[in-house]
């Protein structure tokens, strides 16, 4: 039976289209799910793509969290359902606070857009499972609100439990450092993020959140060619066959 992976579509969601056609390349059938909807239509999985989601008001990710859609994803997330938040989806996961942590404004107050490497520190998620750990991926970044914070204590208690996913490792593939911030660990750290932080996941790892985009780097005909971003699709199937 092929798996069904919702993506969740809010008014201002930029990357949802790029985002189903990952998971079908990935081999399962993509399920539209509207801000609106509180049924999550039988779904196996959900990703929250990026975005401006109600515009970004107030503060990124601030409204998405009192969506009807959102009501039942907290509920079902809790419950063991993975869940992807990429970059905007990200934001609404620490404003939900399925994820701990917040997000400011770059270092630099720039939107910064480059190809990214990270570190995937963990394989141990639904949606890192098919990468080993401390294999380096480049995929795109953009945004403007990704500054990953939190209380020391937090930072420590995720480190200390694994739960930092990846992390920011220097430009991407494509060598260009553009819109490194001032407080960035030389060109790596593209936005002043606490620890190089540039994603994380729940206690249980079903919920991973992060700032890159692996949805625009699944083919390679389209833009930098390469398809570091697949394997975060490919796993979440992995782990739906297997349960
Ligand atoms: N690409 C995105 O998802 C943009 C995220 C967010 N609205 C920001 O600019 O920080």
């Amino acid at each position: 039976m092929t798996a069904r992976v919702g993506v969740v579509t809010f008014p201002g969601t930029l990357d949802d289209r790029d985002t189903q056609r990952a998971v079908r390349v990935a081999g399962a059938e993509a399920v539209p799910l509207w801000h609106r909807d509180k049924d999550l239509k039988q779904v196996d999985a959900v990703v929250l793509p990026g975005g401006f989601s109600y515009g970004d008001y107030l503060r990124a990710g601030a409204i998405s969290r009192f969506s009807p859609v959102m009501e039942t994803i907290i509920e079902q997330a809790k419950a063991g359902m993975p869940v992807l938040g990429i970059c905007n989806g990200f934001q609404v996961l620490t404003e939900t606070h399925l994820l701990p942590g917040a997000m400011l404004r770059n270092d630099n107050l720039h939107f910064v857009c480059r190809d990214q490497k990270l570190r995937v520190e963990t394989s141990a998620t639904a949606w890192t499972a098919d990468f080993t750990d401390g294999q380096e991926i480049s995929i795109p970044l953009k945004n403007i609100d990704g500054r990953y914070t939190a209380a020391e204590r937090v930072l420590d208690e995720l480190e200390a439990e694994g739960r930092v996913v990846f992390r920011y490792a220097g430009p991407g593939a494509d060598g260009r450092a553009g819109g490194a911030g001032p407080t960035a660990g030389g060109y790596g750290n593209p936005n002043g993020s606490l620890r190089d932080i540039a994603g994380i996941s729940n206690a249980a790892g079903n919920v991973v959140g992060l700032m890159p985009h692996p949805e625009h780097a699944v083919e390679p005909l389209i833009g930098t060619g390469r398809t570091d971003g697949l394997g975060f699709f490919t796993s979440v199937l992995k782990k739906l066959v297997a349960a």
